[in-house]
């Protein structure tokens, strides 16, 4: 299974807004019906975002006249980039659909070139996941217990996830006792999309609330801790879901290891640290309900940052493609 596939001239995405309960996928051509599924958590995770612009912008010449082929492309750049800020996949992808268009523009397979990339950065993702999971592997010291927060498995990639495939290749290797899943509000990523590839691989795990990783340490029973990112500085500040700096802040108290997996194209090299990272600030509205039912007034007022930033200290180790990263965290030449 994928979170998103290239079938028949379309884009196949399995729909994770309906997810652990339906199966359903959304097969379209339509830039603008994949930039919704981007903004609308259709489609999410930071990897996955990329592969799915990277198609999208693909799909947006499918049908175009000569003279509409740069307007309807450049359309869908400028679209694209402003379905989510703090993923740096996202852009990383599009720079790349972009840099090989304007190469390849007087080509006559032009379409066909750019679908062929886009599979390219796709299967590129395969590859990342199964190295950052290879990798992963020594920093289980024993058969431990493991947290993690919100989806970072294939639900988030191109392949088999980043931390999840740590995770994953632990418990192939006997290393993991337990996994606890943090259901990760406000759209429960953990209790919803980790727990169900989870339940697939047979792997044993318990869900908890957010609030329930503190009194876990506090109690010994989480050996470390790994999250994915959604953009990394240079210096190895990283961004990653809403709770993580929590987790992290907890870890340093607990003196528990705390991991961050993602690959290079999780990797901005442009920003130097944290204060470079835009926060994707999303409708509070999905703080006021789960699902369609709505919990609470909608005219109260709410805050719902869909991210939070962990600083370098804070992290053990940043498991990539190439190799687990230490303190102090420099990724200038990698
Ligand atoms: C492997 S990247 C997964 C990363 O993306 C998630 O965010 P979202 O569900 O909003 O796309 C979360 O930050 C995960 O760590």
């Amino acid at each position: 299974m994928y979170s998103v596939e290239f079938i028949e001239n379309k884009l196949k995405i399995l729909d994770q807004t309906k997810l652990p309960f339906v199966e359903e996928y959304i097969n379209t051509d339509d830039v603008e019906r994949i930039s919704q599924a981007i903004e609308k958590l259709e489609v999410r995770g930071a990897p996955a975002i990329g592969i799915t612009a990277a198609y999208a912008l693909a799909l947006s010449i499918k049908n175009s006249t000569i003279e509409k082929i740069k307007n309807n492309f450049y359309s869908a750049v400028n679209r694209l980039q402003i379905t989510r800020p703090t993923a740096v996949n996202l852009f990383y992808a599009i720079d790349e659909m972009k840099k090989f268009f304007e190469e390849n523009f007087n080509k006559k397979n032009l379409y066909l070139l750019l679908i062929e990339k886009a599979k390219q950065i796709h299967s590129n993702d395969i590859n990342l996941c199964e190295r950052i999971a290879e990798n992963g592997l020594s920093i289980f010291k024993k058969k431990s217990n493991v947290l993690t927060h919100c989806n970072t498995g294939f639900l988030a990639t191109g392949g088999n996830g980043t931390a999840l495939n740590v995770i994953k290749k632990g418990y192939e290797n006997n290393l993991i006792e337990h996994v606890f899943v943090d259901e990760t509000r406000p759209l429960f990523q953990g209790s919803r999309l980790t727990a169900w590839e989870l339940e697939k691989l047979k792997i044993p795990f318990t869900i908890i609330t957010d609030s329930t990783s503190a009194f876990l340490m506090q109690q010994n029973k989480i050996d470390l801790v790994i999250t994915g990112a959604d953009r990394i500085t240079l210096n190895g500040d990283s961004a990653n879901k809403i709770g993580t700096y929590n987790l992290a802040v907890l870890c340093n108290y607990h003196k528990i290891p705390f991991y961050i997996a993602a690959p290079y194209t999780t990797i901005d090299f442009n920003s130097s640290d944290k204060s470079k990272i835009k926060i994707e600030e999303r409708n509070k509205k999905e703080i006021f309900k789960i699902g369609n039912h709505k919990i609470t007034k909608e005219i109260y007022q709410a805050y719902a940052p869909a991210f939070d930033i962990i600083p370098n200290e804070l992290i053990s180790g940043i498991i990539t493609d190439a190799k687990i990263f230490s303190k102090p965290y420099n990724f200038i030449n990698v």
